[in-house]
């Protein structure tokens, strides 16, 4: 029914299909109808429905990132930080909408539940694009051999092929690093009048002298984490999946120096990465809570072991553990080495 001045607004909306997908199975001849089987299959709809809206800005960020260069006062890297922010307020949104599903009592629950077999939320393809977009790789996930399973409670093969398809494509985790990875801030030429602090070694002369500050801040306790700094930035250890040194180490000086304005952006799109990261582990962490008050320790309808294999993936899935980390590796602000002028004015500072 079309307005003649233009649009309606439920065939723009396209109401018509929206609202008339929602059909409880426990509704159908011969079966007993479960109230709040209504509510369990609106909330999953409204979940794949802001999924969507995730992915369509996660392909944006993306596409912006897959450029050989991407300029740092672009307007593309500000839409970038805007649509990662719009991903986290999408995720805060989510893991909220978990208290409606709290409102079903586990009795309530147990009216329906042997009809979804062996369905279950395993099976959300638009939620595993989300995991292997941003860089979730199969091999890293908690039981990964449940992913492989095509059969009952698995995927179908469809959907299995453009999951796998995705991961193998350039991941975000990939695109940042490979960002990070060409800033030219280390190069020498703007290092030259550099004023070291320490001694020079074979390092880097900023990274000569950040270590000692970095070994100084140290106490007893920590002596061991100067290993794990050497690991994470200088060893130039071989990329597993996840951020190479050269890149941890832009990462870190962003970090350090974000109060220089043309380090804002980037400072703001890694701290949204992280953002990202820890909404994904929070919802996952109340979707686990819920299902224990739900299902106890019973078996998924999906065939994992339920509530065990939900609590590693907790632990298990987070993408950007690495710059998360890397506030294990900072040093006050007064103690920062100042940048020397060439740098300063290659980056733009003062013009
Ligand atoms: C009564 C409510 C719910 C229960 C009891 C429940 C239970 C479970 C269980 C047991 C699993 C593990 C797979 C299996 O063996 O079945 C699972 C996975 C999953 N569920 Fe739910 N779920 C509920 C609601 C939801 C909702 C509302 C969503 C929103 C989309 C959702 C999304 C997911 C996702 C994405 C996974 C995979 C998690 C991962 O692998 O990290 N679930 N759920
Ligand atoms: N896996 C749940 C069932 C379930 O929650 C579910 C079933 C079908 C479609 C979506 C579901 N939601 C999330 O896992 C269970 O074992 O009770």
């Amino acid at each position: 029914m079309k307005n003649d001045n233009g649009q309606y607004y439920p065939s723009y909306l396209q109401l018509e299909k929206i609202l008339d997908s929602q059909h409880p199975l426990s509704f159908e001849e011969g079966q007993a109808p479960a109230h709040d089987e209504m509510l369990f299959i609106i909330i999953h709809q409204a979940y794949e429905l802001w999924f969507k809206q995730i992915l369509f800005e996660l392909d944006f960020v993306k596409k912006v990132f897959s450029k050989e260069k991407v300029d740092d006062n672009s307007e593309d890297l500000n839409l970038c930080r805007h649509r990662l922010k719009r991903v986290t307020s999408i995720l805060a949104l989510l893991n909220q909408q978990v208290t409606v599903l709290d409102t079903m009592t586990p009795m309530d629950f147990l009216e329906f539940r042997n009809l979804l077999t062996p369905a279950s939320g395993f099976q959300s393809k638009q939620f595993r694009l989300i995991e292997a977009t941003l860089g979730l790789k199969m091999e890293k996930r908690h039981q990964h051999d449940y992913y492989k399973r095509t059969n009952e409670g698995g995927f179908a093969p469809n959907d299995f092929n453009e999951i796998n398809s995705i991961e193998a494509s350039r991941t975000i985790l990939q695109l940042i690093n490979q960002w990070l990875e060409r800033m030219p801030f280390f190069d020498e030429k703007f290092w030259k009048g550099y004023a070291a602090q320490y001694a020079s070694t074979e390092l880097h002369p900023f990274w000569n002298d950040y270590r000692a500050i970095y070994a100084n801040s140290l106490t007893e306790r920590e002596q061991h984490k100067l290993v794990d700094f050497d690991t994470q930035f200088i060893q130039e250890k071989q990329a597993d999946g996840s951020f190479s040194d050269a890149a941890m180490r832009t990462a870190l000086f962003i970090m350090l120096y974000r109060d220089f304005p043309v380090f804002q952006t980037s400072f703001q799109i890694l701290d949204t990465l992280i953002e990202i990261d820890h909404w994904l582990a929070g919802w996952r962490h109340k979707h686990y809570v819920m299902v224990r008050r739900m299902i106890g320790m019973r078996v998924g309808t999906g065939n994992t072991s339920g509530a065990g294999y939900l609590e590693g993936a907790v632990q298990q899935h987070y993408i950007f553990k690495d710059l998360a980390a890397l506030s294990t590796y900072l040093i006050e602000r007064r103690k920062l080495p100042k940048l020397p002028e060439e740098l300063i004015k290659a980056l733009g500072f003062i013009s």
